[in-house]
Protein backbone atom coordinates (compact mmCIF):
# COMPACT_ATOMS: atom_id res chain seq x y z
CA UNK A 1 0.00 0.00 0.00
CA UNK A 2 1.39 3.51 -1.03
CA UNK A 3 1.50 5.89 2.17
CA UNK A 4 -0.29 8.42 -0.58
CA UNK A 5 -3.09 5.89 -1.39
CA UNK A 6 -3.04 7.64 -4.96
CA UNK A 7 -2.88 3.75 -6.92
CA UNK A 8 -6.57 3.19 -4.20
CA UNK A 9 -7.90 6.27 -5.37
CA UNK A 10 -7.16 6.03 -9.11
CA UNK A 11 -8.61 2.52 -9.29
CA UNK A 12 -11.59 3.26 -7.00
CA UNK A 13 -12.24 6.02 -8.88
CA UNK A 14 -12.03 3.78 -12.40
CA UNK A 15 -14.26 1.58 -10.52
CA UNK A 16 -17.09 3.40 -9.17
CA UNK A 17 -17.04 5.40 -12.74
CA UNK A 18 -17.84 1.95 -14.53
CA UNK A 19 -20.36 0.89 -12.06
CA UNK A 20 -22.70 4.34 -12.31
CA UNK A 21 -22.64 4.01 -16.33
CA UNK A 22 -24.08 0.84 -15.64
CA UNK A 23 -26.54 1.26 -13.08
CA UNK A 24 -27.94 4.69 -15.28
CA UNK A 25 -28.13 2.10 -18.36
CA UNK A 26 -29.69 -0.10 -16.17
CA UNK A 27 -32.21 2.58 -14.61
CA UNK A 28 -32.80 3.40 -19.06
CA UNK A 29 -33.30 0.41 -20.18
CA UNK A 30 -35.27 -0.92 -17.52
CA UNK A 31 -37.07 2.04 -15.30
CA UNK A 32 -37.30 4.52 -17.57
CA UNK A 33 -38.59 3.00 -20.80
CA UNK A 34 -40.47 0.25 -18.58
CA UNK A 35 -39.42 -2.67 -20.35
CA UNK A 36 -39.10 -4.50 -17.51
CA UNK A 37 -40.57 -8.23 -17.65
CA UNK A 38 -40.85 -10.46 -15.14
CA UNK A 39 -37.88 -12.80 -15.67
CA UNK A 40 -35.69 -9.56 -15.63
CA UNK A 41 -36.55 -9.17 -11.79
CA UNK A 42 -36.04 -6.05 -9.93
CA UNK A 43 -33.80 -3.50 -12.19
CA UNK A 44 -32.60 -2.82 -8.45
CA UNK A 45 -31.17 -6.52 -7.86
CA UNK A 46 -29.74 -6.35 -11.88
CA UNK A 47 -27.98 -3.22 -11.29
CA UNK A 48 -26.76 -4.38 -7.99
CA UNK A 49 -25.55 -7.56 -9.04
CA UNK A 50 -23.82 -6.30 -11.86
CA UNK A 51 -22.42 -3.31 -10.34
CA UNK A 52 -20.70 -5.50 -7.75
CA UNK A 53 -19.41 -7.95 -10.27
CA UNK A 54 -18.03 -5.41 -12.08
CA UNK A 55 -16.51 -2.97 -8.83
CA UNK A 56 -15.32 -6.63 -7.46
CA UNK A 57 -13.80 -7.45 -10.75
CA UNK A 58 -11.50 -4.23 -11.16
CA UNK A 59 -10.64 -4.58 -7.31
CA UNK A 60 -9.26 -7.87 -7.75
CA UNK A 61 -7.35 -7.09 -10.45
CA UNK A 62 -5.79 -4.12 -8.95
CA UNK A 63 -5.79 -5.73 -5.25
CA UNK A 64 -5.96 -9.42 -5.50
CA UNK A 65 -5.48 -10.05 -1.72
CA UNK A 66 -8.08 -7.26 -0.33
CA UNK A 67 -11.02 -8.63 0.88
CA UNK A 68 -13.70 -7.12 0.74
CA UNK A 69 -17.27 -6.30 2.32
CA UNK A 70 -20.23 -6.27 0.19
CA UNK A 71 -23.57 -5.86 -0.07
CA UNK A 72 -24.21 -8.99 -2.07
CA UNK A 73 -23.94 -12.52 -2.63
CA UNK A 74 -24.70 -14.18 -5.50
CA UNK A 75 -26.37 -17.62 -3.93
CA UNK A 76 -29.69 -16.47 -5.38
CA UNK A 77 -28.38 -15.32 -8.39
CA UNK A 78 -26.78 -18.62 -9.28
CA UNK A 79 -30.72 -19.89 -9.17
CA UNK A 80 -31.63 -17.92 -11.72
CA UNK A 81 -30.04 -18.29 -15.05
CA UNK A 82 -32.16 -15.15 -17.22
CA UNK A 83 -30.90 -13.05 -14.52
CA UNK A 84 -27.45 -14.36 -14.63
CA UNK A 85 -27.06 -13.74 -18.11
CA UNK A 86 -28.79 -10.24 -17.60
CA UNK A 87 -26.15 -9.36 -14.89
CA UNK A 88 -23.11 -11.01 -17.21
CA UNK A 89 -24.09 -9.21 -20.44
CA UNK A 90 -24.37 -5.76 -18.59
CA UNK A 91 -21.02 -6.26 -16.42
CA UNK A 92 -18.97 -7.17 -19.37
CA UNK A 93 -20.62 -4.35 -21.32
CA UNK A 94 -19.64 -1.77 -18.03
CA UNK A 95 -15.95 -3.73 -18.07
CA UNK A 96 -15.37 -3.14 -21.70
CA UNK A 97 -16.31 0.41 -21.84
CA UNK A 98 -12.88 1.87 -21.75
CA UNK A 99 -13.32 2.39 -25.40
CA UNK A 100 -15.89 5.20 -24.89
CA UNK A 101 -14.31 6.32 -22.18
CA UNK A 102 -11.04 6.75 -23.76
CA UNK A 103 -8.18 4.93 -21.41
CA UNK A 104 -7.40 2.13 -20.43
CA UNK A 105 -4.81 1.28 -17.17
CA UNK A 106 -3.85 -2.56 -16.88
CA UNK A 107 -6.47 -3.07 -14.27
CA UNK A 108 -9.07 -2.34 -17.27
CA UNK A 109 -10.66 -5.28 -19.65
CA UNK A 110 -9.79 -4.35 -22.99
CA UNK A 111 -12.21 -5.50 -25.98
CA UNK A 112 -12.53 -8.64 -26.64
CA UNK A 113 -11.58 -10.18 -23.32
CA UNK A 114 -15.29 -10.84 -21.78
CA UNK A 115 -15.39 -12.05 -18.11
CA UNK A 116 -17.42 -15.41 -17.90
CA UNK A 117 -20.55 -16.36 -16.20
CA UNK A 118 -17.84 -17.85 -13.68
CA UNK A 119 -15.67 -15.53 -13.65
CA UNK A 120 -18.40 -13.21 -12.92
CA UNK A 121 -20.34 -14.94 -9.78
CA UNK A 122 -17.00 -15.43 -8.04
CA UNK A 123 -16.26 -12.02 -8.39
CA UNK A 124 -19.63 -10.86 -6.88
CA UNK A 125 -18.91 -13.66 -4.13
CA UNK A 126 -15.57 -12.04 -3.42
CA UNK A 127 -17.81 -9.29 -1.40
CA UNK A 128 -18.03 -12.17 1.18
CA UNK A 129 -15.65 -10.13 3.79
CA UNK A 130 -16.91 -9.93 7.29
CA UNK A 131 -15.24 -7.04 8.19
CA UNK A 132 -13.24 -6.32 11.52
CA UNK A 133 -11.21 -4.11 13.22
CA UNK A 134 -7.68 -5.52 12.11
CA UNK A 135 -6.26 -5.08 8.71
CA UNK A 136 -7.08 -3.74 5.33
CA UNK A 137 -10.32 -3.83 3.41
CA UNK A 138 -13.07 -2.30 0.79
CA UNK A 139 -16.58 -1.72 1.49
CA UNK A 140 -18.69 -1.62 -1.91
CA UNK A 141 -22.45 -0.89 -1.54
CA UNK A 142 -23.11 -1.16 -5.53
CA UNK A 143 -26.67 1.02 -5.58
CA UNK A 144 -27.17 2.87 -2.16
CA UNK A 145 -30.56 4.50 -1.81
CA UNK A 146 -32.20 1.57 -4.07
CA UNK A 147 -35.82 3.40 -3.65
CA UNK A 148 -34.17 6.30 -5.11
CA UNK A 149 -32.94 4.70 -7.83
CA UNK A 150 -36.07 3.16 -8.58
CA UNK A 151 -38.00 6.59 -8.24
CA UNK A 152 -35.05 7.92 -10.87
CA UNK A 153 -34.16 10.03 -7.46
CA UNK A 154 -30.78 10.13 -5.86
CA UNK A 155 -28.83 7.04 -5.31
CA UNK A 156 -25.22 6.37 -4.97
CA UNK A 157 -21.97 3.44 -5.83
CA UNK A 158 -20.38 3.93 -3.05
CA UNK A 159 -16.90 1.96 -1.83
CA UNK A 160 -14.33 2.73 1.04
CA UNK A 161 -11.02 1.54 1.88
CA UNK A 162 -10.68 0.85 5.91
CA UNK A 163 -7.50 -0.02 7.24
CA UNK A 164 -7.56 -1.44 11.01
CA UNK A 165 -10.93 -0.10 11.09
CA UNK A 166 -10.17 3.61 9.81
CA UNK A 167 -11.90 4.93 6.49
CA UNK A 168 -9.11 5.80 4.40
CA UNK A 169 -10.58 6.49 1.14
CA UNK A 170 -14.07 7.00 0.22
CA UNK A 171 -15.34 7.26 -3.52
CA UNK A 172 -19.00 8.09 -4.19
CA UNK A 173 -20.33 8.53 -7.65
CA UNK A 174 -23.52 9.55 -7.64
CA UNK A 175 -25.24 9.52 -11.17
CA UNK A 176 -28.12 11.98 -10.59
CA UNK A 177 -26.46 14.21 -8.12
CA UNK A 178 -26.61 17.87 -10.22
CA UNK A 179 -22.91 19.00 -10.66
CA UNK A 180 -23.78 22.63 -9.57
CA UNK A 181 -26.26 22.89 -6.72
CA UNK A 182 -27.14 26.17 -8.23
CA UNK A 183 -27.66 24.65 -11.97
CA UNK A 184 -30.40 21.91 -10.69
CA UNK A 185 -31.14 21.29 -14.34
CA UNK A 186 -27.56 21.51 -15.71
CA UNK A 187 -25.07 18.69 -15.96
CA UNK A 188 -26.28 15.56 -13.75
CA UNK A 189 -23.87 13.26 -12.61
CA UNK A 190 -20.78 13.98 -10.23
CA UNK A 191 -18.41 11.37 -8.11
CA UNK A 192 -17.28 12.17 -4.69
CA UNK A 193 -13.69 11.45 -3.39
CA UNK A 194 -11.57 11.96 0.06
CA UNK A 195 -8.35 10.53 1.08
CA UNK A 196 -7.81 10.68 4.72
CA UNK A 197 -5.67 13.83 5.24
CA UNK A 198 -5.84 14.54 1.80
CA UNK A 199 -8.84 16.42 1.42
CA UNK A 200 -11.73 15.75 -0.33
CA UNK A 201 -12.88 16.11 -4.21
CA UNK A 202 -15.99 16.45 -6.66
CA UNK A 203 -14.91 15.84 -9.99
CA UNK A 204 -17.41 14.76 -13.37
CA UNK A 205 -18.67 11.79 -13.98
CA UNK A 206 -15.97 11.25 -16.75
CA UNK A 207 -13.20 12.29 -14.07
CA UNK A 208 -13.41 16.16 -15.55
CA UNK A 209 -13.04 18.98 -13.13
CA UNK A 210 -11.74 17.90 -10.20
CA UNK A 211 -12.49 20.52 -7.64
CA UNK A 212 -12.13 20.70 -4.08
CA UNK A 213 -14.34 20.15 -1.60
CA UNK A 214 -14.81 22.20 1.79
CA UNK A 215 -18.08 22.42 3.95
CA UNK A 216 -18.67 26.39 3.54
CA UNK A 217 -19.76 28.34 6.28
CA UNK A 218 -23.37 28.43 6.54
CA UNK A 219 -25.29 31.49 8.38
CA UNK A 220 -27.01 29.74 11.35
CA UNK A 221 -30.77 31.29 9.59
CA UNK A 222 -29.82 29.41 6.31
CA UNK A 223 -29.23 25.90 8.39
CA UNK A 224 -31.17 22.88 6.93
CA UNK A 225 -31.28 19.51 7.29
CA UNK A 226 -30.60 16.57 5.07
CA UNK A 227 -32.97 13.36 5.91
CA UNK A 228 -34.03 10.12 4.40
CA UNK A 229 -36.51 9.86 1.83
CA UNK A 230 -37.51 6.67 4.00
CA UNK A 231 -39.30 7.65 7.02
CA UNK A 232 -38.66 3.76 8.02
CA UNK A 233 -34.94 4.84 7.80
CA UNK A 234 -34.99 8.06 9.78
CA UNK A 235 -37.06 9.21 12.55
CA UNK A 236 -38.38 12.83 10.54
CA UNK A 237 -40.12 13.48 13.92
CA UNK A 238 -36.95 13.34 16.24
CA UNK A 239 -34.89 15.79 13.17
CA UNK A 240 -38.37 18.35 13.20
CA UNK A 241 -37.97 18.64 16.97
CA UNK A 242 -34.28 19.08 16.86
CA UNK A 243 -34.77 21.93 14.38
CA UNK A 244 -37.23 23.61 16.68
CA UNK A 245 -34.65 23.09 19.48
CA UNK A 246 -32.20 25.01 16.97
CA UNK A 247 -34.65 27.18 16.04
CA UNK A 248 -34.38 26.51 12.35
CA UNK A 249 -37.01 26.94 10.33
CA UNK A 250 -35.99 26.30 6.34
CA UNK A 251 -38.14 22.62 5.45
CA UNK A 252 -35.47 19.20 5.01
CA UNK A 253 -34.14 18.04 2.34
CA UNK A 254 -34.97 15.07 1.78
CA UNK A 255 -32.89 12.45 -0.48
CA UNK A 256 -31.61 8.60 -0.68
CA UNK A 257 -28.62 7.02 -0.18
CA UNK A 258 -25.53 8.83 0.71
CA UNK A 259 -25.85 11.74 -2.36
CA UNK A 260 -26.68 13.29 1.61
CA UNK A 261 -23.23 12.73 2.93
CA UNK A 262 -22.12 14.79 -0.80
CA UNK A 263 -24.73 17.87 -0.73
CA UNK A 264 -23.25 18.13 2.95
CA UNK A 265 -20.13 18.01 2.00
CA UNK A 266 -20.43 20.53 -0.43
CA UNK A 267 -22.85 23.22 1.36
CA UNK A 268 -26.11 21.79 0.26
CA UNK A 269 -27.18 22.08 3.52
CA UNK A 270 -26.14 22.07 6.94
CA UNK A 271 -26.68 18.93 9.19
CA UNK A 272 -27.75 15.70 8.12
CA UNK A 273 -29.14 13.66 10.89
CA UNK A 274 -30.10 9.89 11.24
CA UNK A 275 -32.07 8.71 14.37
CA UNK A 276 -33.17 4.82 14.31
CA UNK A 277 -36.71 4.22 13.93
CA UNK A 278 -36.70 1.11 14.69
CA UNK A 279 -35.47 -1.06 17.71
CA UNK A 280 -32.69 -3.52 16.85
CA UNK A 281 -31.90 -2.21 13.09
CA UNK A 282 -28.07 -2.16 12.84
CA UNK A 283 -26.60 0.44 10.28
CA UNK A 284 -23.79 -1.08 7.91
CA UNK A 285 -21.05 0.05 7.47
CA UNK A 286 -20.90 0.14 3.70
CA UNK A 287 -23.61 2.96 4.36
CA UNK A 288 -21.91 5.19 6.09
CA UNK A 289 -17.80 4.19 5.49
CA UNK A 290 -17.37 6.47 2.70
CA UNK A 291 -19.75 9.33 3.20
CA UNK A 292 -17.41 9.74 6.78
CA UNK A 293 -14.21 10.13 5.15
CA UNK A 294 -15.99 12.71 2.85
CA UNK A 295 -17.62 14.75 5.48
CA UNK A 296 -14.31 14.39 7.54
CA UNK A 297 -12.01 15.05 4.82
CA UNK A 298 -14.59 18.67 3.67
CA UNK A 299 -13.92 20.36 7.45
CA UNK A 300 -17.18 18.00 9.35
CA UNK A 301 -17.34 15.67 11.79
CA UNK A 302 -19.37 12.94 12.22
CA UNK A 303 -20.88 10.89 15.28
CA UNK A 304 -23.37 9.33 16.92
CA UNK A 305 -25.71 10.93 19.41
CA UNK A 306 -23.40 10.36 22.50
CA UNK A 307 -20.83 11.81 20.40
CA UNK A 308 -18.49 9.04 19.81
CA UNK A 309 -17.07 8.63 16.37
CA UNK A 310 -18.93 5.48 14.50
CA UNK A 311 -17.15 2.21 14.80
CA UNK A 312 -15.87 0.48 11.50
CA UNK A 313 -14.49 -2.32 13.25
CA UNK A 314 -17.14 -4.10 14.31
CA UNK A 315 -17.70 -6.11 11.59
CA UNK A 316 -20.28 -5.52 8.36
CA UNK A 317 -22.23 -3.41 11.11
CA UNK A 318 -21.93 -0.32 13.16
CA UNK A 319 -22.78 -2.22 16.31
CA UNK A 320 -25.71 -0.76 18.45
CA UNK A 321 -27.54 2.01 16.70
CA UNK A 322 -27.29 5.75 18.18
CA UNK A 323 -27.81 7.70 14.85
CA UNK A 324 -25.67 9.43 13.32
CA UNK A 325 -24.53 13.24 13.12
CA UNK A 326 -22.72 15.03 10.46
CA UNK A 327 -22.30 18.82 10.49
CA UNK A 328 -19.38 21.38 9.65
CA UNK A 329 -16.81 21.30 12.17
CA UNK A 330 -17.55 24.00 14.44
CA UNK A 331 -21.63 23.45 14.54
CA UNK A 332 -21.29 19.55 15.32
CA UNK A 333 -21.36 20.37 18.77
CA UNK A 334 -24.27 22.46 18.81
CA UNK A 335 -26.24 20.00 16.83
CA UNK A 336 -25.06 17.38 18.92
CA UNK A 337 -26.34 19.22 21.91
CA UNK A 338 -29.40 20.01 20.56
CA UNK A 339 -29.59 16.21 19.75
CA UNK A 340 -29.26 15.47 23.11
CA UNK A 341 -31.34 17.36 24.68
CA UNK A 342 -34.46 16.17 22.30
CA UNK A 343 -33.71 12.79 23.35
CA UNK A 344 -33.73 13.62 27.24
CA UNK A 345 -37.28 15.34 26.58
CA UNK A 346 -38.36 12.42 24.85
CA UNK A 347 -37.36 10.24 27.30
CA UNK A 348 -39.30 12.32 29.59
CA UNK A 349 -36.62 13.73 31.25
CA UNK A 350 -36.73 17.76 30.65
CA UNK A 351 -39.61 18.93 31.35
CA UNK A 352 -40.73 20.78 27.57
CA UNK A 353 -42.40 23.58 29.46
CA UNK A 354 -39.42 24.58 30.98
CA UNK A 355 -37.34 25.19 27.39
N1 LIG B 1 -34.78 0.48 9.28
C1 LIG B 1 -33.71 1.06 8.72
N2 LIG B 1 -33.08 2.07 9.37
C2 LIG B 1 -32.02 2.69 8.82
N3 LIG B 1 -31.49 2.35 7.62
C3 LIG B 1 -32.07 1.36 6.93
C4 LIG B 1 -33.20 0.67 7.43
N4 LIG B 1 -33.56 -0.28 6.52
C5 LIG B 1 -32.67 -0.17 5.50
N5 LIG B 1 -31.77 0.81 5.74
C6 LIG B 1 -30.63 1.24 4.95
O1 LIG B 1 -30.88 2.52 4.44
C7 LIG B 1 -30.17 2.63 3.23
C8 LIG B 1 -30.68 3.77 2.42
O2 LIG B 1 -30.51 4.92 3.14
P1 LIG B 1 -31.29 6.26 2.81
O3 LIG B 1 -32.63 6.18 3.48
O4 LIG B 1 -30.40 7.28 3.41
O5 LIG B 1 -31.41 6.34 1.34
C9 LIG B 1 -30.39 1.29 2.59
O6 LIG B 1 -29.36 1.06 1.69
P2 LIG B 1 -29.72 0.35 0.28
O7 LIG B 1 -30.62 1.24 -0.46
O8 LIG B 1 -28.37 0.20 -0.32
O9 LIG B 1 -30.34 -0.97 0.65
C10 LIG B 1 -30.35 0.32 3.77
O10 LIG B 1 -29.07 -0.24 3.96
MG1 LIG C 1 -27.05 1.24 1.17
Amino acid sequence: MSTSLSIEKQVAIFAVRRACLLTSSVFNKLVKNETLTKEDKSPVTVGDYAAQAVVNTILKRAFPHDPIVGEEDADDLKRDPILTKRVVELANEALQSDLVLGEMPEWGIGPGQEKSTEDLLSAIDQGNHLGGHNGRFWTLDPIDGTKGFLRGGQYAVCLALIVDANVKLGVIGCPNLPCNPSDPDGEKGCIFVAVHGQGAQQMSLSGANPTPVVIPEIPSGSLNFLESVEAAHSDHSFNERVSNILSISRTPTRMDSQAKYCCLARGDGGVYLRMPTKAGYKEKIWDHAPGTVLIEEAGGTVTDSRGLPLNFGLGKTLGENYGVIAARRDIHGKVLDAVQQAKAIEEGEIDQAKI
